[in-house]
């Protein structure tokens, strides 16, 4: 049975209550101050592949969608990651991010020392966007419904806990707080429009859930690579390389 608007937005509410990256072991570590220098950094080589996907997703997306009012609407998620001459852009800040933990930007940015577990599982996300609805699509990127709570909790653990946390290494964060709930509020309400079958809400609702596949499998190849002793991948990044004497903060 067709669910109401409200029962069907529960329904896709609770998916990230239950399956949310929030709750995975690597970001307790992350966030409660257990991580050390070196897996700090692992995170930030890896998750700058999923930073530097997410407008190649929305452009993929883009250029599927017919209706002049939607690439409109969409068109401002491409401008927050790649930046405009007003605003640097999240890739930018991202890089900042990885100059406040002593890595070498150049390095990050080529993301040659990300794990093939991470390229699978971004890769996956923008094939699924390309392949896919338009709704599944959309359906996908409600993620960031859960997504501001994630960065304040981040926002507020790394400064707590690590040195090279200030407004400058953390502004990526800061500035998801405002983007991600426009975005969000935006695909929510056309998600909740558009599924209006049994057929269309259950597919809509495993493509959320295999956003969070996405999201957490991650974290699982992060976790399984630098918490392990001993384990991590062939080509990925080696604690000890690739470093650079930390920027002078707030540069
Ligand atoms: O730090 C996080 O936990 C997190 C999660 C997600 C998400 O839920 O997909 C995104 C982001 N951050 C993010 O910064 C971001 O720009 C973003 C875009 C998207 C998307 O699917 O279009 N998700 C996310």
């Amino acid at each position: 049975m067709t669910q109401s608007r409200e029962a069907f937005e529960a329904r896709l509410r609770q998916i990230g209550v239950e399956r949310y990256h929030d709750k995975h072991p690597f970001h307790h570590l992350l966030h409660s101050g257990g991580c050390t220098p070196d897996q700090v950094r692992a995170w930030v080589i890896n998750r700058f592949y999923y930073q530097a996907s997410i407008p190649m997703k929305d452009a993929a997306f883009m250029s599927r969608v017919t209706d002049p009012a939607l690439r409109r609407a969409w068109r401002s998620r491409i401008e927050d990651h790649d930046g405009t001459d007003q605003n640097e852009g999240g890739i930018m800040r991202w890089l900042r991010l990885a100059d406040a933990v002593g890595l070498d930007r150049d390095y990050v940015a080529s993301t040659d020392g990300v794990m093939a577990a991470t390229k699978f599982a971004v890769d996956a996300y923008v094939r699924f966007v390309r392949d896919k609805t338009l709704l599944e699509a959309v359906a996908a990127s409600l993620t960031e419904l859960f997504a501001p709570k994630i960065h304040a909790a981040r926002i507020e653990g790394l400064l707590q806990h690590y040195d090279f946390a200030d407004d400058s290494s953390l502004s990526y964060f800061r500035n998801r707080l405002s983007e991600a709930p426009k975005d969000v509020a935006f695909g929510l309400d056309w998600v909740l429009t558009h599924a209006d079958t049994q057929e269309k809400q259950d597919a809509a609702a495993a493509a959320l859930t295999f956003k969070t596949d996405v999201l957490w499998a991650q974290l699982d190849a992060l976790h399984a690579a630098y918490v392990t002793p001993g384990a991590i991948p062939p080509g990925a990044w080696q604690p000890g390389t690739h470093l650079v004497p930390a920027r002078a903060k707030a540069s």
